[in-house]
């Protein structure tokens, strides 16, 4: 962990501690940073070992993968060391210039890196409604970007408001550097049709906003993201870490991570299976999958070994072996299960809220070109024209962004009840193996 000291240093750490697929295997930070010297988990009050220092090749020498959440000049160092060390990359420092960039691509050729300026899955659903939004929106609808943060953010506009700019300049066709206005001040004249504004908004310890206005005549549309905790920041940035236990090299953002998780999880439930029956033993059994780095059926085996041992006098140790084994096997698939759902969560809530964006439109467009008609007592077609006109985008909109989220929740709902099953019914075998003695 770089920047260990740093927020989200501290909310890296915290969410590594609670997850059993990842260990804290070093934490650095500058030479100036007054945590220098203390456990990393002082400021939680626990105690894992790790000392922050800042000493980086100490920091990186027993690391699969190394977590950056600094400053571009710092990442730029750890990189080289990267390289040196052959270590894995997951990136999440924001503001590099053109060059940074480029070094961090090159070394790509050689280490695996993820590099993304938003790790939560959120805003990486909301990119997928922005190139939707700037596909449906064809007419005259200026496109502003306006973005908040803490007091002591140092790089503007933000990293996450510099990609959607991207990812709408792409879906329009436009070229980003020609058409991002990226601050305003003095006699700026009239606003060029063809542009992407943004505002930047500096205060307290807002945790981070996005908000992209599509502003057209008579109305607007905005689509927004909030963050109200950074912890959404590192539960992304230790999945793009598991990302890269399978890769050599290679560039890779945060779309990539989300989309091959569950295609992942399959792999590993079916391969985990016949390393687990291919053991001589349980022991040799957790021991192989740790090695293999799966912890989905790792879990599992570590559950069965775990409840095995368990000759506590509280009332768990007492029950026998069959009834601690039920419970214990539920809570480790409870586990892998939510594990595996998370991002359902965003599509299901966007497959079921947007279509009413849609019928909202209708209805208002059906109600003003009634009332129209009303107030002049007659039905003239360009009265009725553009309301029901305005009424026909909403529904579009909706249903426009409202099915592919369906059709992907739907997709991924099948992959996950597969696995599901597979995991089901490995809870059972081991139950009826192991639930006797
Ligand atoms: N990709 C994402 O999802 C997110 C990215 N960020 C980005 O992560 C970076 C860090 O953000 P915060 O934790 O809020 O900042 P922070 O200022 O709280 O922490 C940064 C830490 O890095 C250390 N540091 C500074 N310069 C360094 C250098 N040259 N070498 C090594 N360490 C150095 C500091 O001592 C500090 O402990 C920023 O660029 C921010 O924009 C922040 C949140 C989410
Ligand atoms: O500095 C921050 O805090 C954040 N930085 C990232 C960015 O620049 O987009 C991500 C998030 O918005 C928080």
């Amino acid at each position: 962990m770089q920047g260990a000291a740093g927020k989200m240093g501290h909310t890296l750490i915290e969410t590594i501690l609670d997850n059993p697929n990842c260990q804290l295997a070093g934490a650095f930070d500058l030479p100036t940073s007054v945590a220098i010297g203390q456990d990393a988990g002082a400021f939680l009050g626990k105690s894992t070992g790790i000392i922050i220092t800042d000493n980086i090749e100490q920091a990186i020498e027993k690391s699969d993968v190394l977590i950056d959440f600094t400053r571009p000049e710092g990442t730029m160092t750890h990189v080289s060391l990267c390289l040196k060390h052959n270590i894995k990359l997951v990136i999440g420092t924001t503001g590099f210039s053109e060059s940074q960039k480029q070094t961090l691509l090159d070394a790509s050729q050689k280490i695996a890196i993820v590099q993304s300026p938003n790790m939560s899955v959120g805003v990486n659903a909301t990119y997928k409604l922005l190139e939707v939004a700037s596909k449906i929106l064809k007419g005259h609808y200026d496109i502003e970007i306006i973005e908040a943060h803490h007091r002591h953010k140092v790089d503007a506009p933000s990293g996450t408001a510099l990609r959607m700019g991207e990812v709408i300049a792409k879906a329009k066709g436009w070229d980003f550097d020609q058409t991002a206005i990226l601050s305003r001040e003095g006699h700026t004249g009239p606003r060029p049709s063809e542009g992407i504004g943004f505002a930047t908004v500096r205060g307290g310890d807002i945790i981070g906003d996005h908000t992209v206005m599509f502003a057209g005549t008579g109305e607007r549309i905005e689509i927004s993201h909030f963050s109200s905790s950074r912890s959404s920041y590192a539960s992304g940035a230790l999945l793009a870490a598991e990302f890269l236990a399978t890769k050599t090299q290679g560039f890779y953002d945060m779309q990539d991570v989300l989309a091959i998780q569950l295609t992942k999880a399959r792999g590993q439930a079916k391969s985990g299976l016949t390393s687990f029956w291919a053991s001589p033993n349980l022991e040799d059994a957790a021991q192989t999958l740790q090695a293999q780095n799966n912890a989905l059926i790792g879990h599992f085996a570590q559950t069965v070994v775990e409840t095995r041992d368990d000759r506590s006098k509280h009332l768990d140790g007492q029950a026998d072996m069959s009834a601690r084994l039920t419970k214990n096997l539920r809570a480790t698939l409870q586990a892998a299960t939510h594990q595996l759902e998370t991002g359902q969560v965003v599509l299901a809530t966007i497959g079921s809220t947007a279509p009413f964006v849609g019928l909202f439109g209708t209805v208002w467009g059906i109600f003003h070109a009634l009332t129209k008609i009303a107030n002049t007592g007659s039905v003239a077609i360009d009265q009725i024209a553009g309301p029901v006109g305005e009424a026909l985008i909403m529904t579009a909109f909706g249903l426009v962004v409202a099915v592919p989220a369906v059709i992907a929740y739907n997709f991924f709902g099948r992959f996950i009840r597969t696995i599901n099953k597979i995991l089901e019914a490995f809870a059972a075998d081991l139950l009826h193996y192991f639930g006797k003695n």
